[in-house]
């Protein structure tokens, strides 16, 4: 009965469509009484709450950025998005071939109408394409808070297409930004920004971070991806003290247009959702890697940049791929490894023996069961990975794909004999871990090559789990640690007694050791994590 009175306050479909038509800008329409609002929302939000996203952004007829790409990130990450469009443009894979901007009247009466009515979290910008324009949208933030405020900066376009006249720079900086929670300028604009100042190296980029924060934004971010140079995709992330350089693999593809779009909208959608801003940005960077990742190969259309599918997943079910923050090398810190013989011998599940590491101070799992039957040991894989998601440690599967895919581990780690990391990532996708066992430089730039996220190397010392595998030794591990571009984690014979003299080495990618017997092959699993853990923690802080 509540919407049927809603319903029928709003005018009839036909004098909408008369109206614009004849391009006129229309007096306040009549709306709901008050009361009648804020039952609706009241209820409603507690039956479903819907983070919802509010861009405020140009259209592109190709589909692949601005308002359309905007729609699709917050639909794919699980957010409601309405939109407000301040120009349409005539554009396609070949560059922009013209634009229309919306009177700026009309664009307050979009705002007007979104944000007097629904419950908006978070509202994102792209193109803003007048001062007049910018205007409207800082006075309409004003009339109408919202939880979170994400600026794309969008002046120029990849293609090389100006999207915002340089007049709009200094509102930009002067009003808009000093509301912002978040600015998220590409390379080139981020120079724009501060006066045409050359940026060429990552150093540059948090140069620019820190100049940019200045104008009153609570976080900058950065972007990297048109950085030629790089084969990482790198991009700084600054809070007004410490500088975040996030790490991605560069995707060798052509459809890149629309990934800065996409990012901003995954940024607002998991703010809306909840999330720290740090933990927004890594979601948000891992989903546009993943579907960059999946889209790699497309072709939709002629020209240099085309778009990609932001709505991959649904091709692909089992990945659950972009909705963790990317691997962290300090998760390898301590890393426990199960061995079912051990299990065994002490009468325990895979499942208590994981409980009792995490419960000690594990940082990451992996499950390595030579021998288990496939049913019971997905049994137990899906009881772990329920026990690791609860308290945020990573669950790796040693060797076993299928398993992996069939308990949503997070990764998978192999060895030389094993699928190579270029298979595993094939087949899991970019979001997950994939960690190799390498024992020389070579294969630690192999690993690299194949998109690894992190190497294992050892033996360090003699150990009993693998008898006829050779020692390396410190200068073994020396070695391969100075070669690798990757984060190592040390394994073999390591206990409580050793594990000191192994990160003393001071190797600057050694970032921990991985454990079976000194956890496994002892009466108390908890006890004998948590003593490693706090050797590991008074070593590290010493030295
Ligand atoms: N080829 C790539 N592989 C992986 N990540 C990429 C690639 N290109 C861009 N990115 C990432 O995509 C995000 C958007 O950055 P980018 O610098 O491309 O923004 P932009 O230039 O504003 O994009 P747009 O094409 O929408 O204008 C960043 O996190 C960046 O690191
Ligand atoms: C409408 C629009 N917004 C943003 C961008 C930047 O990618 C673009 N090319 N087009
Ligand atoms: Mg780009």
């Amino acid at each position: 009965m509540e919407f049927l009175r809603y319903a029928m306050a709003s005018p009839p479909p036909q004098a909408v469509h008369l109206r614009l038509l004849s391009s006129t800008l229309s007096s306040q329409r009549p709306r709901p009484p008050p009361s009648t609002r804020r039952y609706r929302v009241a209820a409603s939000a507690r039956e479903m709450p819907w983070p919802h996203v509010l861009t405020v952004a140009g259209s592109d007829s190709g589909g692949g950025a601005g308002i359309q790409a905007d729609i699709k990130s917050c639909a794919a990450l699980g957010a409601y998005c309405s939109s407000v469009v301040t120009a349409v443009t005539a554009q396609n894979t070949a560059g922009v071939q013209g634009i229309h901007v919306v009177p700026e009247e009309f664009i307050r009466e979009q705002l007007n109408s979104v944000l007097s009515d629904m419950s908006v979290d978070v509202v994102k910008t792209g193109m803003l394409p007048s001062i007049g324009i910018v205007k409207v949208l800082c006075e309409s933030l004003k009339k109408f808070p919202v939880q979170a405020l994400v600026v794309d900066p969008v002046l120029v376009s990849t293609s090389g297409d100006t999207l915002s006249a340089s007049s709009t720079l200094s509102v930009y900086r002067d009003e808009l930004f000093a509301m912002a929670d978040i600015v998220t300028p590409n390379v080139k604009e981020a120079s724009r920004l501060l006066g045409d100042v050359s940026l060429h190296t990552v150093s540059d980029m948090r140069s620019a971070a820190e100049s940019i924060y200045k104008f009153g934004p609570k976080y900058v971010l950065v972007k990297g991806g048109d950085m030629p140079e790089s084969s990482d995709a790198i991009d700084v992330f600054f809070d007004g003290k410490e500088f975040i350089e996030l790490h991605g693999h560069r995707i060798k593809t052509h459809n890149t247009h629309g990934t800065g779009c996409t990012l901003a909208s995954c940024i607002a959608s998991e703010l809306a959702k909840g999330a720290t801003m740090l933990h927004a940005v890594q979601v948000a960077k891992n989903f546009v890697e993943s579907a960059l990742h999946h889209s790699k190969d497309l072709i939709i259309g002629n020209g240099p940049q085309g778009p990609f599918d932001h709505l991959f997943k649904l091709k692909c079910p089992p990945y659950n791929v972009g909705s963790q923050p990317s691997f962290k090398a300090e998760q390898l810190f301590l890393y426990a490894v199960t061995d079912s013989g051990m299990n065994k011998k002490w009468g325990r599940s895979i499942k208590e023996s994981v409980r009792a590491a995490i419960e000690g101070g594990a940082t990451i799992v992996q499950l390595r069961e030579k021998d288990a039957e496939t049913r019971e040991f997905l049994e137990a894989a899906k009881a772990c990975m329920v026990i690791c998601k609860s308290s945020g440690v990573p669950l790796l599967i040693n060797d076993r794909v299928d398993i992996a895919l069939a308990c949503k581990a997070d990764g998978v780690h192999v060895g030389q004999s094993d699928m190579s990391a270029s298979e595993v990532r094939e087949l899991l996708g970019p979001g997950k871990i994939i960690g190799v066992s390498c024992k020389t430089p070579a294969q630690a730039q192999q690993a690299w090559n194949d998109g690894a996220d992190y190497i294992g190397c050892g033996g360090v010392y003699p150990t009993s789990t693998k008898s006829n595998n050779p020692t390396l030794g410190f200068e073994g591990l020396k070695t391969v640690c100075l070669a690798s571009k990757l984060p190592v984690v040390a394994i073999g014979g390591i206990n409580a007694s050793n594990a000191s003299s192994v990160m003393e080495l001071g190797l600057p990618n050694l970032k921990g050791v991985a454990v079976v017997s000194a956890l496994f092959d002892r009466e108390c699993v908890a006890t004998e994590t948590r003593n490693l853990r706090s050797i590991l923690t008074n070593t590290c802080s010493r030295t």
